[in-house]
């Protein structure tokens, strides 16, 4: 590994490095930050943990110490509290600058945050929807001046999942310049690339660690087979024997929706486990709250859906669970990769029923690694299941009782206006939509019916005939 003074970087940025235990680059930051320095776009793909967030924030600093003013750089980000995480290392880092960096999320009060823009802070940490909002409805600030562009988990930024932020992309495009340095970074970029290739116009440097797998050596994977009426007590199981075993531990445990992660929360909690969780139906100081206080270790368990999945940076992680098995390999790399990072070791477990076989063979395909059984005593986690099954139930029941449901009705309908569509006629399109599809469904199994009718049919005729051709001939035989 290099040593920073050697790509360029100023005296003072590398003691502030050195302060943070930061003395020689990553590869990605060897590779990276020279290009950038030149003044080159850059695309960066490397994998989880390797300092990319480094690669991108130390380059900026520079630069900026050269030339301050305000609005220096802008960076977006998919979810809110990766935009607090790098604007922490901006603030850390360019300490010595006196930095002002200025955060713009979702879910926190948008005049306080149209009056820090418009005091012209350095840098500018959004998530797009949230910036896109400021843009249509204030002229308070400018863009127009921006020296950097920088999409971390830029893939992300640009597919069109469960949030698409392609429309809000397309508005903060719009008030940007078109002379300017755009950084892209991500452990996922490949699948991405053509699109992000129009973001970054100018013939950028793209680096990608050369390496077969795309997990990283540090990570032992592994995997349980599981019914899934046990999956529950097999998570029940391993906890209390990750508690049993070690003292220094975090576990962070993901799973697919929102109501299932309360729902976990809850049944941990009953068994007396120190569990927090963090998912988008929460109210966002929540979500920081909750975070900070499994950062901090006050919680040792943090139970969370996929927003929680790219980028968080929290060394004490040493366990991550997939309570359901990702659909996607990408989300997979992500998800495990809140362990291991930086050089540490850590291990991932995924639990798997019969129905994701498929799945576990994608993401063994995608990432070059065999994922390996995790060794369980069966009988121990059979003794628990009865008691794990009957108080999940509880918390389900419990959980039924409060409005939970009616507020993630009320959610998507807030969602859908804010995307300015009807949510009454965009519920009635659903239900013609779900009538349509189930009148096929029953057609299809009509027509398998009828086929299968048909067969039973010709098999029964075909028999038919041959009992009569074997008594005929037993009747021929007989005079
Ligand atoms: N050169 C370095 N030497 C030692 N540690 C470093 C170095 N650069 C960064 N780090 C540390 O490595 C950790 C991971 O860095 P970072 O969060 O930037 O990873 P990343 O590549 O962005 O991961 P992800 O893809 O998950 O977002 C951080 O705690 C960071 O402080």
């Amino acid at each position: 590994m290099a040593k920073l003074s050697a790509l360029g970087l100023s005296d003072w940025l590398v003691k502030q490095c050195r302060q943070l235990g930061i003395s020689r680059a990553t590869p990605v930051q060897e590779n990276c930050m020279p290009a950038i320095l030149q003044g080159r776009d850059c695309m960066g793909c490397a994998k989880t943990g390797s300092g990319k967030t480094a690669a991108f924030v130390l380059p900026v600093l520079q630069k900026l110490s050269e030339d301050p003013y305000g609005i220096f750089c802008l960076v977006l980000t998919p979810t809110r509290e990766l935009a607090y995480q790098i604007a922490e290392q901006f603030r850390v880092l360019g300490k010595p600058l006196g930095l002002r960096d200025c955060i713009i999320v979702g879910g926190m009060d948008m005049v306080t945050q149209a009056l820090e823009l418009s005091r012209k802070p350095h840098v500018v940490v959004a998530t797009p929807g949230r910036l896109a909002d400021h843009i249509r409805s204030s002229n308070t600030f400018s863009m127009k001046q921006i020296q950097f562009l920088i999409l971390d988990e830029a893939d992300r930024l640009l597919e069109q999942g469960c949030t698409d932020f392609t429309k809000d992309l397309e508005v903060i495009l719009q008030v940007l310049p078109a002379k300017r340095q755009t950084l892209l970074f991500s452990a996922t970029l490949t699948d991405t690339l053509q699109e992000l290739k129009s973001i970054a116009l100018n013939k950028p440097f793209f680096w990608e660690s050369k390496s077969e797998t795309r997990t990283v050596e540090e990570l032992d994977q592994r995997y349980i087979l599981t019914p899934e009426k046990v999956k529950d007590a097999y998570l029940v199981h391993l906890i209390q024997t990750f508690t049993d075993e070690h003292d220094d531990w975090s576990i962070i445990i993901f799973t697919n929706t929102c109501k299932n992660c309360q729902i976990l929360t809850m049944m941990l909690r009953a068994f007396n486990f120190p569990t927090i969780s963090l998912h988008s139906m929460m109210k966002q100081k929540q979500r920081f709250a909750n975070l900070a206080k499994f950062k901090s270790s006050v919680y040792k368990i943090l139970i969370a859906t996929d927003v929680a999945a790219r980028g968080l940076d929290i060394p004490t992680v040493q366990v991550v669970i997939n309570h359901n098995t990702p659909g996607l390999p990408k989300i997979y790399i992500h998800r495990v990769g809140r362990t291991a990072r930086a050089g540490r070791n850590g291990v991932s477990i995924t639990l798997v029923t019969q129905y994701d076989i498929h799945l576990v063979h994608s993401i063994e395909e995608h990432t070059q690694t065999k994922l390996k059984e995790y060794p369980v005593e069966e009988e121990e986690v059979l003794q628990i299941l009865t008691q794990v099954n009957v108080t999940r139930r509880e918390c389900e029941i419990k959980l039924e009782s409060t409005d939970f449901d009616e507020k993630k009705e009320i959610n998507k309908r807030k969602q859908l206006i804010l995307e300015g569509k009807d949510p009454d006629l965009e519920a009635k399109r659903k239900a013609e939509l779900e009538k349509i599809r189930s009148q096929k469904k029953k057609f299809k199994e009509k027509i398998q019916e009828n086929i299968q009718k048909q067969k039973n049919a010709q098999l029964k005729k075909k028999l038919m005939k041959k009992k009569y051709i074997k008594k005929k001939k037993q009747l021929k035989g007989f005079v």
